[in-house]
């Protein structure tokens, strides 16, 4: 359920109209960064299980989310598993709206947008099958994920196509953006892949947005 809007931005750049809301989670009302929304939504719950509309596109139009999704992912990792930081530069860029069909991650979205005034921040939010929650990530973010659960089934919605070429990345561990993964030391299993991603400053500095 969506308590309130409380702001309203459009990014010429990312195209994009973007709403922030309040919600009942403390956590998600901190150090929210413009463009990001946490949609908190209804679950029925039933002697068989449980029920939820996970996409609407009609709702999700009024609420802000102006994406035209064609291509939607799943993934499914084990305990420790850090996927990311990742994005898809220039035309190729993409919106997302992602969540977790089964265990619990910390979901991370990282400001590249140049002219923000919170480039270079971060914000996580944990989203599992217990809470339901879908956080949308506007083009112009580097995206990743980490696995807190044994294992973690997780699907999200694309505003545009896998293009090989275009992906660019951020290392996990990058001393300046500083995020905690919420796991312990060494228990971190990030593909081969990943470990090569250069540094936050690198990219500021080849500005390959
Ligand atoms: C992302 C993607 C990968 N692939 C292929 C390429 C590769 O052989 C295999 C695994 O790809 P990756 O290692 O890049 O998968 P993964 O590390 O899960 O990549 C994903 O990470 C999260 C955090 C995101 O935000 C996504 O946009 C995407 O970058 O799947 C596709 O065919 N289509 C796709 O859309």
């Amino acid at each position: 359920m969506i308590f309130g809007c409380v702001d309203f931005g459009q990014s010429a750049k990312f195209d994009c109209l973007v709403k922030l809301y309040f919600f009942d989670f403390a956590n998600t009302m901190l150090n929210m960064i413009n463009g990001l929304i946490v949609l908190n939504f209804r679950s029925f719950a039933d002697d068989r299980g449980r029920f939820f509309e996970s996409y609407h596109k009609e709702r999700y139009l009024k609420e802000g989310i102006l994406c035209d999704f064609v291509q939607d992912n799943v993934s499914v990792s084990s305990y420790g598993v850090i996927r990311g930081l990742h994005f898809q530069s220039g035309d190729f860029a993409q919106a997302k709206l992602v969540q977790v069909l089964k265990g619990r991650v910390l979901d991370v979205a990282v400001d590249l947008r140049p002219d923000s005034p919170t480039f270079g921040q971060h914000y996580s939010v944990e989203l599992s099958d217990e809470n339901h929650l879908q956080f949308f990530i506007p083009r112009g973010f580097a995206h990743g994920f980490s696995v807190l659960s044994d294992e973690a089934l997780f699907h999200y919605k694309c505003d545009n196509y896998y293009h090989k070429a275009s992906e660019r990345g951020i290392i996990y561990n990058d001393p300046a953006l500083n995020i905690d993964w919420q796991l312990p030391q060494g228990k971190e299993i990030v593909s081969d892949k990943d470990l090569e991603l250069m540094s936050f400053e690198s990219l500021k500095n080849t500005m390959n947005f």
